[in-house]
């Protein structure tokens, strides 16, 4: 939460350099409060995985987070009972004349097929339109960062040689940016991919900037300036156990697949891994929800906002 001081007070400027969020009286004193509607477009397989660890992220702040869980239309999941899908989702037709303060599209094991291979791009990109208009800020992960940067900026995702795998060192690319306050220099997220998105790439998109990136793992976080398009290609919101539990996965398959790197005590498979990662990604989602969701909204949806992050 914002600190609220009197808006001539000379600390204000001081901590407003250091990239805290001090907020003048006279804009605390018009703000409302209302809960926040988020929706979440799940498209990994093992949705309850998925739900679980998103809620318990966008679930840590003092805001209340009214969440709504779609899945694609235009798709039978294999891994998720309809059952379950019937009970708790919503589909894009659903929702497409409401709007919202936030959306989050997930990762999907889709990420070596062509985007145009994938059974439901035609709907993705019918979503993806609709946030322009419908939706503040938009929070794209892995393959759904991939999707969102290629469609709505035509940048390419590039197979790897290797499989990126494991829990990787990352640092801040662009200094004050609301999104990384609170980051320290160096901080660890998991990585899962077998594509990349570069940065040469994403550098000649104007008004896309990248803000986070890893020696090893390569662009991490890129946004649109006015952080109303985020896109995020590691996984923070993984369990300890997930990583392991690919690598166990791709073992038993008899697939060939490296130790995952940083992850194990010693990198030894037989030992309990820890996670590194949980405290970066409570502070990567609270942010967003904070400076790019609840700051920036309209208190009534449809209406230009009052305030401005910048
Ligand atoms: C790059 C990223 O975004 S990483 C995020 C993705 N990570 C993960 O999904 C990790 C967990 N997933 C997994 O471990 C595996 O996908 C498993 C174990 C759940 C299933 O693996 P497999 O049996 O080998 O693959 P399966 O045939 O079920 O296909 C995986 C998914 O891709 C989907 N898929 C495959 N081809 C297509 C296609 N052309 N279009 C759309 N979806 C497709 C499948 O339908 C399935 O998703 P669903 O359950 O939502 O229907
Ligand atoms: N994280 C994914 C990558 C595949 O898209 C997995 O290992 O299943």
């Amino acid at each position: 939460m914002p600190i609220k001081v009197p808006d001539s007070l000379p600390a204000k400027e001081v901590l407003a350099a250091e990239n805290i969020f001090v907020m003048d009286e006279s804009v605390a004193y018009h703000q409302d409060i209302r809960p926040l509607r988020i929706a979440i477009l799940n498209l990994m397989p093992e949705k309850e995985t998925t739900e679980t660890q998103l809620l318990r992220l966008i679930g840590n702040t003092p805001l209340q987070v009214e969440a709504v869980l779609i899945h694609p239309r235009t798709h039978t999941s294999k891994n998720t009972s309809a059952d379950h899908l019937e009970s708790f989702y919503k589909t894009f037709d659903d929702i497409k004349d409401d709007m919202y303060d936030g959306m989050i599209i997930t990762g999907a094991p889709v990420e070596q097929l062509d985007f145009e291979e994938v059974n439901y791009w035609d709907e993705l990109k019918e979503i993806m339109d609709w946030t322009v208009d419908n939706v503040t800020s938009t929070f794209h992960i892995c393959w759904g960062a991939q999707a969102g940067l290629y469609h709505h900026f035509g940048v390419a995702k590039h197979p790897l040689r290797e499989k990126i795998f494991g829990v990787f060192p990352h640092g801040i690319s662009k200094p004050n940016v609301p999104l990384l306050r609170g980051f320290d220099e160096m901080f660890y997220v998991p990585q899962s991919r077998h594509t990349e998105v570069r940065r040469e790439d994403i550098e000649k998109i104007p008004g896309v900037d990248i803000w986070s990136e890893s020696e090893e793992a390569g662009v991490y976080i890129a946004a649109s300036e006015d952080g109303k398009q985020i896109f995020v290609t590691g996984h923070s919101e993984y369990d300890p156990q997930t990583l392991k539990w690919e690598y166990d996965r791709d073992q038993a398959k008899g697939l060939r697949i490296d130790v995952p790197k940083n992850y194990y005590p010693n990198n030894d498979p037989s030992k309990l891994p820890v996670s590194t990662w949980r405290a970066h990604a409570n502070l990567l989602f609270s942010n967003w929800l904070n400076y790019y969701v609840y700051q920036t909204t309209p208190y009534e949806l449809g209406k230009a906002s009052q305030f401005s992050l910048r």
